[in-house]
Protein backbone atom coordinates (compact mmCIF):
# COMPACT_ATOMS: atom_id res chain seq x y z
CA UNK A 1 0.00 0.00 0.00
CA UNK A 2 1.23 3.63 -0.97
CA UNK A 3 1.67 6.35 1.63
CA UNK A 4 -1.04 8.22 0.61
CA UNK A 5 -3.73 4.80 0.21
CA UNK A 6 -2.27 4.48 3.70
CA UNK A 7 -3.20 7.81 5.12
CA UNK A 8 -6.37 8.49 3.10
CA UNK A 9 -8.05 5.29 4.80
CA UNK A 10 -6.65 6.07 7.99
CA UNK A 11 -7.83 9.98 7.92
CA UNK A 12 -11.13 8.58 6.64
CA UNK A 13 -13.23 10.87 8.81
CA UNK A 14 -11.33 14.05 8.41
CA UNK A 15 -11.10 13.27 4.64
CA UNK A 16 -14.86 12.99 3.93
CA UNK A 17 -15.50 15.67 6.26
CA UNK A 18 -13.53 18.03 3.65
CA UNK A 19 -14.52 16.56 0.07
CA UNK A 20 -18.16 16.31 0.84
CA UNK A 21 -18.13 19.18 2.99
CA UNK A 22 -21.15 21.01 2.26
CA UNK A 23 -20.20 24.47 1.00
CA UNK A 24 -18.34 22.12 -1.59
CA UNK A 25 -22.01 19.93 -2.30
CA UNK A 26 -23.56 24.10 -2.73
CA UNK A 27 -20.83 24.67 -4.67
CA UNK A 28 -21.49 21.14 -7.29
CA UNK A 29 -25.18 22.18 -7.17
CA UNK A 30 -24.78 25.64 -7.66
CA UNK A 31 -26.51 26.77 -5.06
CA UNK A 32 -23.97 28.20 -2.74
CA UNK A 33 -24.26 31.72 -2.63
CA UNK A 34 -22.42 34.30 -4.66
CA UNK A 35 -21.22 35.92 -1.14
CA UNK A 36 -19.35 33.16 0.51
CA UNK A 37 -17.79 31.98 -2.74
CA UNK A 38 -16.48 35.72 -2.76
CA UNK A 39 -14.99 35.46 0.69
CA UNK A 40 -13.75 32.16 0.28
CA UNK A 41 -11.95 32.93 -3.30
CA UNK A 42 -10.17 36.22 -1.94
CA UNK A 43 -8.94 34.20 0.96
CA UNK A 44 -7.84 31.26 -1.36
CA UNK A 45 -5.44 33.88 -3.05
CA UNK A 46 -4.35 34.91 0.25
CA UNK A 47 -4.02 30.90 1.30
CA UNK A 48 -2.28 30.36 -2.43
CA UNK A 49 0.17 32.84 -1.83
CA UNK A 50 1.39 30.93 1.40
CA UNK A 51 1.56 27.94 -0.20
CA UNK A 52 3.70 28.97 -2.45
CA UNK A 53 6.06 29.88 0.54
CA UNK A 54 5.76 26.31 1.43
CA UNK A 55 6.71 24.81 -1.67
CA UNK A 56 9.59 26.71 -2.14
CA UNK A 57 10.43 25.85 1.33
CA UNK A 58 10.06 22.54 -0.39
CA UNK A 59 13.18 23.55 -2.59
CA UNK A 60 15.03 24.08 0.54
CA UNK A 61 14.11 20.75 2.57
CA UNK A 62 15.16 19.03 -0.59
CA UNK A 63 18.00 17.09 -0.43
CA UNK A 64 17.73 16.19 -4.74
CA UNK A 65 17.62 17.88 -7.70
CA UNK A 66 14.62 15.82 -8.27
CA UNK A 67 13.22 16.70 -5.04
CA UNK A 68 13.60 20.72 -5.95
CA UNK A 69 12.33 20.46 -9.33
CA UNK A 70 9.25 18.84 -7.85
CA UNK A 71 8.43 21.52 -5.47
CA UNK A 72 9.47 24.14 -7.89
CA UNK A 73 6.84 22.66 -10.03
CA UNK A 74 4.18 23.25 -7.08
CA UNK A 75 5.49 27.03 -6.57
CA UNK A 76 5.14 27.57 -10.23
CA UNK A 77 1.90 25.66 -10.94
CA UNK A 78 0.55 28.17 -8.15
CA UNK A 79 2.42 31.43 -9.03
CA UNK A 80 1.69 30.71 -13.20
CA UNK A 81 -1.47 28.51 -12.89
CA UNK A 82 -3.99 28.32 -10.14
CA UNK A 83 -3.66 32.34 -8.99
CA UNK A 84 -4.94 33.15 -12.56
CA UNK A 85 -7.84 31.12 -12.00
CA UNK A 86 -8.94 33.72 -8.77
CA UNK A 87 -7.81 36.86 -10.60
CA UNK A 88 -10.22 36.19 -13.59
CA UNK A 89 -12.89 35.48 -11.26
CA UNK A 90 -12.21 38.53 -8.78
CA UNK A 91 -11.96 40.29 -11.80
CA UNK A 92 -15.80 39.35 -13.10
CA UNK A 93 -16.58 41.12 -9.62
CA UNK A 94 -14.67 44.37 -10.21
CA UNK A 95 -12.00 43.34 -7.78
CA UNK A 96 -8.58 43.67 -8.89
CA UNK A 97 -4.88 42.36 -7.80
CA UNK A 98 -4.36 45.37 -5.32
CA UNK A 99 -7.77 44.93 -3.88
CA UNK A 100 -7.24 41.29 -3.31
CA UNK A 101 -3.93 41.24 -2.09
CA UNK A 102 -4.34 44.23 0.19
CA UNK A 103 -7.82 41.96 1.49
CA UNK A 104 -7.31 41.13 5.63
CA UNK A 105 -6.15 37.09 6.37
CA UNK A 106 -9.31 35.81 7.83
CA UNK A 107 -8.35 33.53 10.89
CA UNK A 108 -8.56 30.40 9.08
CA UNK A 109 -6.63 31.29 6.14
CA UNK A 110 -4.05 31.75 8.47
CA UNK A 111 -3.76 28.96 10.65
CA UNK A 112 -4.02 26.67 7.74
CA UNK A 113 -0.99 28.40 6.02
CA UNK A 114 1.07 28.98 8.87
CA UNK A 115 0.59 25.41 10.14
CA UNK A 116 1.36 24.06 6.97
CA UNK A 117 4.62 26.09 6.98
CA UNK A 118 5.54 25.63 10.29
CA UNK A 119 5.48 21.41 9.63
CA UNK A 120 7.67 22.08 7.21
CA UNK A 121 10.10 24.41 9.36
CA UNK A 122 10.22 22.10 11.88
CA UNK A 123 10.35 18.43 9.85
CA UNK A 124 11.72 16.93 6.96
CA UNK A 125 10.27 16.84 3.53
CA UNK A 126 7.96 14.01 3.80
CA UNK A 127 6.22 16.31 7.10
CA UNK A 128 6.22 19.10 4.54
CA UNK A 129 4.47 16.65 1.97
CA UNK A 130 2.08 15.39 4.80
CA UNK A 131 0.79 18.87 5.33
CA UNK A 132 0.72 19.91 1.73
CA UNK A 133 -1.10 16.35 0.29
CA UNK A 134 -4.80 17.23 1.08
CA UNK A 135 -4.64 20.45 -0.59
CA UNK A 136 -3.60 19.67 -3.70
CA UNK A 137 -4.56 15.81 -3.79
CA UNK A 138 -8.28 16.72 -2.36
CA UNK A 139 -8.84 19.63 -5.12
CA UNK A 140 -8.31 17.01 -7.74
CA UNK A 141 -10.48 14.43 -6.25
CA UNK A 142 -13.33 17.15 -5.59
CA UNK A 143 -12.93 18.50 -9.20
CA UNK A 144 -13.06 15.29 -10.83
CA UNK A 145 -16.13 14.00 -8.76
CA UNK A 146 -17.98 17.33 -9.40
CA UNK A 147 -17.27 17.13 -13.34
CA UNK A 148 -17.92 13.32 -13.20
CA UNK A 149 -21.80 14.15 -11.81
CA UNK A 150 -22.39 16.94 -14.70
CA UNK A 151 -22.13 19.49 -12.09
CA UNK A 152 -20.16 21.66 -14.36
CA UNK A 153 -23.02 22.22 -16.91
CA UNK A 154 -23.68 25.72 -18.34
CA UNK A 155 -26.26 26.34 -15.38
CA UNK A 156 -23.69 26.15 -12.61
CA UNK A 157 -22.14 29.73 -11.54
CA UNK A 158 -19.58 28.03 -10.64
CA UNK A 159 -18.72 25.78 -13.75
CA UNK A 160 -14.92 27.71 -14.60
CA UNK A 161 -14.18 26.90 -10.82
CA UNK A 162 -14.93 23.32 -11.10
CA UNK A 163 -13.23 22.57 -14.44
CA UNK A 164 -10.55 24.26 -13.35
CA UNK A 165 -9.41 21.57 -10.78
CA UNK A 166 -11.24 18.49 -12.93
CA UNK A 167 -9.17 19.97 -15.79
CA UNK A 168 -5.83 17.70 -16.89
CA UNK A 169 -3.66 20.57 -16.12
CA UNK A 170 -4.99 20.13 -12.11
CA UNK A 171 -5.20 16.25 -12.22
CA UNK A 172 -1.74 16.18 -13.37
CA UNK A 173 -0.07 17.86 -10.70
CA UNK A 174 -2.25 15.81 -8.02
CA UNK A 175 -0.89 12.58 -10.05
CA UNK A 176 2.53 14.03 -9.96
CA UNK A 177 2.40 15.12 -5.99
CA UNK A 178 0.97 11.84 -5.28
CA UNK A 179 4.24 9.93 -6.82
CA UNK A 180 6.65 12.79 -4.94
CA UNK A 181 5.07 11.77 -1.85
CA UNK A 182 5.00 8.03 -1.83
CA UNK A 183 8.34 8.35 -3.94
CA UNK A 184 9.98 10.31 -0.27
CA UNK A 185 8.02 7.75 1.62
CA UNK A 186 9.71 4.99 0.30
CA UNK A 187 12.96 6.36 1.21
CA UNK A 188 12.36 7.37 4.68
CA UNK A 189 9.25 6.00 5.98
CA UNK A 190 9.11 3.95 9.21
CA UNK A 191 6.63 2.56 11.21
CA UNK A 192 7.80 5.04 14.32
CA UNK A 193 7.65 8.13 12.24
CA UNK A 194 4.09 7.03 10.54
CA UNK A 195 1.68 8.74 13.75
CA UNK A 196 3.22 11.88 13.37
CA UNK A 197 3.04 11.92 9.61
CA UNK A 198 -0.59 10.83 9.61
CA UNK A 199 -1.21 13.38 12.67
CA UNK A 200 0.32 16.22 10.32
CA UNK A 201 -2.00 14.71 7.24
CA UNK A 202 -5.42 14.48 9.49
CA UNK A 203 -4.44 18.02 11.11
CA UNK A 204 -4.71 19.49 7.42
CA UNK A 205 -8.17 17.79 6.54
CA UNK A 206 -9.20 19.77 9.33
CA UNK A 207 -8.18 23.06 8.59
CA UNK A 208 -9.45 22.64 5.17
CA UNK A 209 -12.88 21.83 6.21
CA UNK A 210 -12.21 24.64 8.58
CA UNK A 211 -11.02 26.63 5.21
CA UNK A 212 -14.90 25.63 3.45
CA UNK A 213 -16.58 26.55 6.63
CA UNK A 214 -15.35 30.10 6.99
CA UNK A 215 -16.60 30.76 3.64
CA UNK A 216 -19.94 29.40 4.40
CA UNK A 217 -20.24 31.72 7.83
CA UNK A 218 -20.36 34.82 5.49
CA UNK A 219 -23.89 35.85 5.74
CA UNK A 220 -25.41 37.43 2.05
C1 LIG B 1 -7.70 25.95 0.83
C2 LIG B 1 -7.21 25.36 -0.45
N1 LIG B 1 -6.87 24.07 -0.46
C3 LIG B 1 -6.43 23.51 -1.60
C4 LIG B 1 -6.32 24.24 -2.76
C5 LIG B 1 -5.85 23.61 -4.04
O1 LIG B 1 -4.77 24.22 -4.57
C6 LIG B 1 -6.68 25.60 -2.70
N2 LIG B 1 -6.61 26.38 -3.79
N3 LIG B 1 -7.13 26.11 -1.54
Amino acid sequence: MTLFDRLKADAAPQWADYTRHSFVEQLGAGTLPLACFKHYLVQDYLFLIQFARAYALGVYKSHSVADMRQSLEGVKAILDVELDLHLELCGSWGMDRTAIENAPEDTPTMAYTRFVLDAGMAGDLLDLQAALAPCVIGYAEIGARLAAEDCDDDANPYQRWIREYAGETYQDLAGSFTEWLNGTAEQVMTEQRYPRVLSLFEKACRLESDFWQMGLNVKD
